[in-house]
């Protein structure tokens, strides 16, 4: 991924809005360290249990599912690991407490993948902006400020063959909270996006280096609804297993996230109050599990614009 052609621009505004996600190739992360980033995960989640019990989730971090996917009936066929893409030593000293070449073999492809999907999500997100009509000259210091201070979470999937796949699921349908993640994926696919109206679920190709991108709540919220924040899953298959990578780019929990004020369309107020990923996470929690999304709990309601409008009234 060079320097992206109005082309390419037009077709990241369009996949944004109409699916929220799209595939990104050419992106120039080598393909031999995706490959590398795979067998490192394949390696780890192969450890015996007890070894991968010591680092058990707590937190928001370590080996388990995240708790979501508990309220949910179906039975969930993954393993799943958290850390901070920048805390990657100290978090699997958990796993291998006297260090040792596996770990350092593990903590060196992690770091130099984290380098790498670091300076690319930036360029994701300038490619955003200018989707979203901010040109380079006019990023203004809000952009700016969520360009030097997005935070990276990592997360691995695990997903083993299973016996009975149309009775289990891998990963309950969900949005991403944070702004948007890249997501690197097995060459067996899995990773199903909802299409909207009619409603399907619908696969998500597993190409050869790829990376799928998919935009998050606090994204939707940012350019005021234009970007779509899709519900995706992932199924399981009886013959392969399958790994995936998603790398969530977010703010700061604390930072307060509005739609920022060049994204808002002429004649458009701003439909969404502000909030931190922080106060967000709480909100979706209670959410899960009920008919009403977490996102609708923060739009700007009539009786909040009048109110707005009140005082210049008087
Ligand atoms: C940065 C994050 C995104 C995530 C919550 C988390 O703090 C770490 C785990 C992430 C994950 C992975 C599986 C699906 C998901 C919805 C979940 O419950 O945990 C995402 C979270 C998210 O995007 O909100
Ligand atoms: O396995 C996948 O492809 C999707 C994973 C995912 O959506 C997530 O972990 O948030
Ligand atoms: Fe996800």
């Amino acid at each position: 991924m060079g320097d992206a052609t109005d082309c390419a621009i037009a077709a990241v505004a369009r996949s944004a809005q109409e699916w929220g996600g799209f595939l990104l190739v050419g992106h120039g992360v080598p393909m031999e360290l995706l490959t590398r980033v795979e067998e490192q995960i394949k390696g780890l989640f192969a450890l015996p249990a007890l070894e991968k019990e010591r680092a058990a989730r707590g937190g928001g971090y370590g080996y388990g599912v995240p708790p979501y996917i508990l309220s949910f009936s179906k039975l969930m066929w993954s393993e799943g690991y958290t850390f901070s893409a920048d805390d990657v030593r100290s978090e699997f000293r958990r796993i291998w407490p006297n260090g040792g070449d596996d770990y350092m073999r593990f903590c060196d492809v992690m770091e130099e993948f984290h380098k790498e999907m670091r300076a690319l999500s930036k360029k994701v997100l300038d490619m955003f902006y200018k989707a979203l009509g901010i040109s380079a000259d006019h990023i203004g210091e809000v952009e700016s400020q969520i360009r030097d201070t997005m935070t990276t979470t990592m997360h691995l999937n695990m997903y083993p063959k299973c016996p009975e796949p149309e009775r289990a699921m891998g990963l309950a349908p969900h949005t991403d909270s944070g702004f948007f993640t890249l997501i690197l994926q097995s060459l067996v696919p899995g990773l199903q996006l909802l299409r909207r109206g009619p409603e399907r679920w619908v696969t998500v190709p597993a190409v050869p280096g790829a990376l799928a991108v998919v935009i998050g709540d606090l994204f939707h919220i940012l350019t005021n609804g234009r970007f779509h924040s899709v519900l995706h899953r992932a199924i399981v298959n009886q013959d392969h297993e399958r790994v995936s990578v998603p790398y969530f780019l977010g703010p700061p929990k604390d930072m307060k996230v509005a739609p920022l004020p060049a994204a808002i369309l002429p004649g458009r107020k701003a439909e969404f109050r502000s909030v931190t990923w922080r106060e967000y996470m709480v909100v979706r929690e209670k959410m899960f599990g009920k008919d009403a999304s977490a996102l609708a709990m923060l739009r700007v309601t009539e009786d909040e614009r009048d109110a707005e409008l009140a005082p210049g009234m008087n």
